[in-house]
């Protein structure tokens, strides 16, 4: 199964992520670290990407997806996928299960306020809810919780044990 964590920037894909491969006992990637440096520079200075910065990303994304399905391995993914037409070609046959963490742009103003060391500007925030098309069909988690519930509230949604190794009954 490849899980990938959604949404905007700040809404806590990395911190979600880690703990829940952690839980299923699989690998994590951060989509963040498949970007051109040039992407990364754009973001640093406060600059949005468009369409056309973000599809060598995706692109190399989907590879990767290809390559751990290849492999017959489970993997959580951290992957903003803004838009519909991103996940398409993150997922062109549905072969991944979308996790979308929501929460309000106060919220995660905050919670970037409070974040060092990363090279996104959170001044990008607006943009990227600007950006942001809500997936109808994806697991929908609230992020207000502390990070241990929200991971708890995707195992279940996905039909996993709460203890995780295990893999639940279908
Ligand atoms: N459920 C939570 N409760 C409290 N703080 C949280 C929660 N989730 C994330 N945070 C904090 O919010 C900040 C943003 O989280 P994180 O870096 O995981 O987001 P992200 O979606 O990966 O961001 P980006 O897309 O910019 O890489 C971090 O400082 C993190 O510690
Ligand atoms: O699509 C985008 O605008 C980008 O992917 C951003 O969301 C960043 O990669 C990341 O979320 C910030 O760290």
């Amino acid at each position: 199964m490849i899980v990938v964590l959604m949404g905007v920037s700040g809404s806590g894909k990395t911190t979600i992520g880690t703990l829940l491969a952690a839980r299923l006992g699989c690998g994590f990637s951060d989509a963040d670290s498949f970007h051109p440096p040039a992407n990364v520079e754009k973001m640093r200075a406060g600059i949005a990407l468009s369409d056309d910065d973000r599809r060598p990303w995706l692109a190399a994304l989907r590879q990767a997806i290809e390559d751990w399905e290849a492999q017959g391995l489970d993997q959580v993914l951290a992957c903003s996928a803004l838009k519909r037409a991103y996940r398409d070609i993150l997922a062109p046959h549905g072969d991944v299960v979308f996790v979308y963490l929501k929460g309000s742009a106060d919220l995660i103003a905050r919670r970037l306020a409070g974040r060092t060391g990363h090279y996104m500007n959170p001044a990008l925030l607006d943009s990227q809810f600007a950006t942001l098309e809500e997936p109808a069909d994806a697991v929908t988690v609230d992020i207000a919780k502390p990070p241990d519930a929200i991971v708890t509230a995707i195992l279940a949604a996905l039909g996993r044990t709460p203890q995780g190794l295990s893999h639940a009954a279908t």
